[in-house]
């Protein structure tokens, strides 16, 4: 049996004060803006979900933040990686990140398109995004690669959290990767590509024949499947410039049958 491919933990830091991030502007108005699908059910794009002038606001904003370098060494079952992060739980940038900038209206259909937004039903958008999406993971990670840093192959585990939603507390598990990317190439970021594996795991059924390489693009959002689905996926190694991320993660709401929430 091949070992066991580590699973990305993320511990949330409770006590981190909340950045004063910037507004999000400019933007291109919602409509502009639509889900490419890369792989069907598993990689989904939003190009220009940031504009590059959002984006280099954000870049200039995000390096007054005391990111921490990993060491290069984790612990047993970590995957490893090598960047400098910042890690902090802030309910009102992720419901900002999700309400003022379109992507609820993308995740979730618009009001104007009678429930069917994208040509989904609701059942459809059920299906794809396992649940009713209600938000973001308040647990918000930046990541900054320099020239030689990588994040190794991993898969990214559910999260189970309760949002702080008035007037009761949502119970929610996490199902997507959100990874927002904030350079590329046109500003000079070389390498760095969230790759995609086949893997040999026995019984895995979500799997590629052959590796999927997703290029930087400034401002483009990838959307991926995590969890039991996750697939194998690694950042490469940066190789000039600086790569810039925002990530957070897709939650849907747990659904109480029987008296205990799944
Ligand atoms: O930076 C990347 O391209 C990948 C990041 C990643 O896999 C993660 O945050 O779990
Ligand atoms: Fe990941």
């Amino acid at each position: 049996m091949p070992p066991k491919k580590p699973v990305l933990k993320s511990k949330p830091s409770p006590n981190t004060p909340r950045p004063n991030w910037p507004v999000f502007k400019p933007l291109l108005p919602s409509s502009d803006l639509a889900l490419t699908t890369l792989l069907p059910s598993q990689i989904i794009l939003i190009h220009e979900f940031f504009t590059q002038k959002l984006c280099s606001t954000y870049v200039k904003f995000l390096n007054t933040l005391p990111l921490v370098t990993t060491p290069g060494k984790p612990k047993r079952g970590d995957a490893l990686r090598f960047n400098d992060r910042y890690q902090v739980n802030d309910e009102l940038f992720a419901r900002r990140l999700w309400e003022a900038t379109g992507l609820r209206e993308l995740v979730c259909g618009g009001e104007e398109e009678d429930g069917k937004g994208g040509g989904m039903t609701e059942e459809e958008r059920r299906e794809l995004w396992g649940g009713e999406v209600v938000g973001l993971n308040p647990s918000i990670r930046i990541y900054r690669y320099t020239q030689g840093q990588y994040f190794d192959c991993h898969y990214d585990e559910t999260n189970d959290l309760v949002l702080a939603t008035k007037p009761s507390p949502t119970p929610v598990k996490t199902t997507w990767t959100l990874l927002l990317y904030l350079t590329s190439p046109t500003t000079g970021c070389q390498g760095g590509e969230t790759v995609f594996h086949p893997d040999e795991l026995p019984g895995k059924k979500n799997t590629v024949e052959k590796e999927i390489a997703v290029g930087l693009e400034t401002g483009m959002a990838l959307l991926h499947k995590h969890g039991h689905d996750c697939l194998l996926h690694e950042g490469r190694e940066v190789t000039e410039g600086e790569k810039w991320v925002i990530r957070s993660d897709l939650c849907v709401r747990k659904e109480k049958s029987k008296g205990v929430f799944t």
